[in-house]
């Protein structure tokens, strides 16, 4: 055995991006090349069975070839699928999916293990295995590559030089397409044995050195021994994952997606997983990652996309979020579920079978109590037309009881009456009866201040003036339309040929012209004349929500107590992975949020996992930002950051109307901008706060394609190489947050920061 030698650690990685063509052997030293060079062999066996299985994926499907079955499993796992030409069609079709994501991930093969059996580190103990995105055997069902699921590759992930799990040799591989550009290596043995090189200074840091982009990307490559735990936790009841920003809560939680995915396919992928985020924002940075893992089956959605044909391009004010979302709103909404609808006639006057009915206020409101007693009001039409029957039946008492109750069953005049008092109301309708000021304090007395109720009605009057809901609009909705009951759309269209039918029908016409009155064959004549804002705010129509077998939460600290309800009835039957840091919230009251939360879980206990290392920032970027959040929160989550550049943040000074002597907001923010351009290779987010956003808004359309412009609370979740952090104290004026906001905005970026202040 002979130590390492300079020979042995020379770097060899080389950027893809700049590497188009397979490395010469002239571009890396002799000994390098070699290993790269054997690596590619192996390569080159894999994608040729890949080739062969696509071959057989395709006679499967023309010939309609009896599937292949096999008793035989290794301890590399491939159990999920039923027989091998199946499982050779999915290898391929995964392949080519992944295939069509090399130009952003790295390769089908990721990894290697040299292993070593034995006690003296003799070459015949030896096993080598490779590690990648999917598993693919060669004719003999010999593995050429392991799942990196699979419970044969946890050495990958486990092994220390501490605790090596009989690994010598950690080895990465750099690939693009079919080609093997590089190797880093991790050696697990205090020193290398003869025959094995050492390559590189380790994957990890050169992950973490490199250029983000704007899409979060896989880590399958380097995950760490802490987070492989919480990535194969068990999949029952909750895991949650904690930790401070860049600690890689987000990127584990989705590797734990794929990984329940691969360990229980059938539970998951036929009951659902869904992962919450906080914006569509977030759902688009983080929305590559499971399909470069060979997974597309997972929903994405963001807190304002939960219920569908509901479009939300508005945030809410803070206050008024903050009404929105607390557990007030439940009564609020309670309310308005059983609220008449606004004009619904206060009397029935009808003749029914030749008697005359009258049914009063008093009488009506009976029965509507009556009939929401155990039932949703868009299911009680029924019940509630029954009832007001009974009580037509209780003033008549004349003739024979079934005749005069099957004839007001059959009322064209009760139909019609009955589209005016309990017509079907969609939960969005219901929400707009809050535009007027009035009814809102009436209907939110005792339970929201009138200032608050006033806001409320306020800001259900934007909606309508601009067409669109706000995010926290979503929660109030949904819950609306449980508490309403679907919309139930098919019985109006029967009722709609009914009544055509009937108008067919003199005696019916006769009956009618007798009340004088008409036939109203839709509800919509009972809607104001609709305004295209209004068309679109109503647009669509909301189904049930559908329940998951497993539910992911990210930036699960911000959720408000009616989102955490909102969520949880997505899961009534669900496991969850729930990620947050209590540090980066904005959620005002941290108590009713955790009480919801827990709701939310059922009876299910936590497993806990913490994580403590922070990948993303820079050693000096983030004690920038520890100095911010530590005054303000003194127990607040402070992770280490593993990466140091020896550059500190730059901070610049810019002037407003009454100094002009320092070039303005905009100014410097560009020239901090076109620094920042020469200095990374990435992403550029100028992260402003609203009173400035305006003027700054100009670089979105920087000629480079690299920058961004966002405010504060928009870059929850979210990376880049660096950032211009405009204005803190205004960031922390801004928003109720306060410095926990600009805590979420100092620790954005990767590599470069500067930050701006007013002279
Ligand atoms: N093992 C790893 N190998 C390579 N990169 C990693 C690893 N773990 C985390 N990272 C990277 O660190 C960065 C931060 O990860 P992530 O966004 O998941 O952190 P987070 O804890 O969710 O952050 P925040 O709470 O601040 O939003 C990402 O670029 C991620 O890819």
């Amino acid at each position: 055995m002979a130590a390492r030698t300079d020979q042995q650690r020379d770097r060899s990685m080389i950027d893809v991006t700049d590497t188009p063509l397979r490395p010469s052997s002239t571009d890396v030293p002799p000994h390098v090349a070699a290993e790269i060079a054997a690596e590619q062999a192996h390569l080159d066996r894999v994608h040729a069975e890949l080739a062969k299985a696509g071959d057989r994926a395709g006679l499967v499907a023309n010939d309609g070839m009896s599937r292949g079955r096999t008793d035989r499993t290794g301890d590399v796992r491939d159990e999920e699928m039923s027989g091998l030409f199946e499982r050779d069609a999915l290898v391929y079709q995964a392949a080519r999916r992944l295939a069509s994501l090399q130009h952003q991930y790295e390769g089908l093969v990721f990894g290697r293990l040299d292993l070593d059996h034995g006690e003296q580190m003799d070459p015949a103990d030896r096993e080598v295995r490779y590690v990648g995105r999917l598993g693919v055997r060669d004719d003999d069902y010999e593995p050429l590559v392991i799942d990196w699921r699979a419970p044969a590759a946890s050495p990958f992930y486990q092994a220390t030089p501490v605790a090596n799990h009989g690994v010598i040799r950690r080895r990465v591989l750099r690939c693009r397409a079919e080609t093997v550009l590089g190797v880093e290596d991790d050696l697990m043995v205090p020193e290398a044995p003869e025959d094995l090189t050492v390559i590189g200074d380790g994957a990890l840091l050169a992950a973490l050195t490199r250029a983000r982009g704007t899409r979060m990307r896989d880590i399958v490559a380097t995950i760490q021994a802490h987070q492989d735990e919480a990535i194969r936790a068990s999949d029952r009841g909750v895991t949650e994952i904690t930790g401070g920003p860049g600690t890689g809560k987000t990127v584990v939680a989705l590797h734990r997606a794929a990984y329940l995915l691969y360990n229980d396919r059938r539970r998951y992928e036929s009951g659902g997983i869904l992962v919450v985020g906080p914006s569509a924002a977030y759902t688009a940075y983080i929305e590559r990652v499971l399909p470069s893992l060979g997974e597309d089956s997972v929903s994405l959605r963001a807190l304002g996309d939960m219920v569908d044909a509901i479009d939300t391009a508005r945030l809410d004010s803070p206050e008024v979020a903050e009404i929105k979302g607390s557990s007030r709103m439940r009564q609020v909404v309670s309310r308005l579920a059983k609220e008449p609808v606004p004009d619904a006639p206060t009397e029935l006057r009808t003749f029914v079978a030749g008697y005359a009915v009258r049914l009063d206020d008093k009488a009506l409101r009976r029965a509507r109590r009556q009939a929401l007693r155990e039932r949703t009001r868009n299911q009680a039409t029924s019940a509630a037309r029954e009832l007001l029957a009974d009580a037509a039946w209780a003033q008549v008492r004349e003739g024979d009881r079934g005749e005069f109750l099957d004839a007001f069953d059959e009322s064209l005049a009760v139909d019609s009456f009955m589209e005016e008092w309990w017509p079907q109301v969609d939960p969005r309708t219901a929400l707009l009866w809050l535009t007027d000021t009035e009814r809102a304090y009436r209907i939110t007395h005792g339970i929201l201040s009138q200032g608050d109720a006033a806001a409320l009605a306020h800001s259900m009057r934007e909606a309508l003036e601009l067409g669109t809901w706000s995010v926290a609009d979503v929660a109030v909705i949904d819950e609306l339309s449980v508490r309403l009951g679907l919309v139930e759309e098919a019985q109006d269209e029967e009722r709609s040929f009914f009544e055509i039918d009937e108008l067919d029908d003199r005696a019916a016409q006769k009956e009618l012209q007798a009340m004088g009155s008409s036939v109203q064959p839709s509800r919509e004549a009972h809607h104001v004349t609709p305004t295209e804002a209004r068309e679109r705010l109503l647009h669509g129509q909301i189904g049930r929500p559908a329940g998951f077998a497993h539910v992911l939460v990210d930036e699960a600290q911000d959720l408000s107590p009616m989102q955490w309800r909102m969520v949880g009835r997505r899961g009534r039957r669900a496991s969850w992975t729930v990620v947050g840091d209590a540090a980066q919230s904005s959620w005002p009251d941290a108590d009713e949020a955790r009480q919801a939360r827990l709701d939310a879980y059922g009876t299910a206990e936590p497993a806990h996992f913490h994580m403590d290392t922070n990948y993303r920032n820079a050693r000096e970027i983030f004690d920038y930002a520890r100095d911010v959040i530590l005054p303000v929160v003194p127990d607040a989550d402070i992770p280490s950051a593993v990466r140091e550049t020896g550059v500190e943040p730059v901070e610049l000074r810019f002037g407003d109307a009454l100094d002009t002597s320092v070039p303005p907001v905009d100014q410097t923010a560009a020239d901090a901008v076109e620094r920042l351009l020469d200095e990374v290779d990435g992403a550029i987010a100028v992260i402003s706060p609203m009173r400035h956003l305006e003027r700054v808004a100009g670089l979105f359309n920087h000629e480079s394609g690299r920058v961004s412009v966002l405010d504060p609370m928009s870059t929850k979740g979210l990376e880049w190489d660096a950032t211009v952090v405009v204005d803190p104290d205004a960031i922390i004026e801004e928003s109720p947050g306060g410095a926990r906001v600009l805590y979420v905005a100092l620790t954005r970026a990767a590599h470069r920061m500067t930050v701006l202040r007013p002279t």
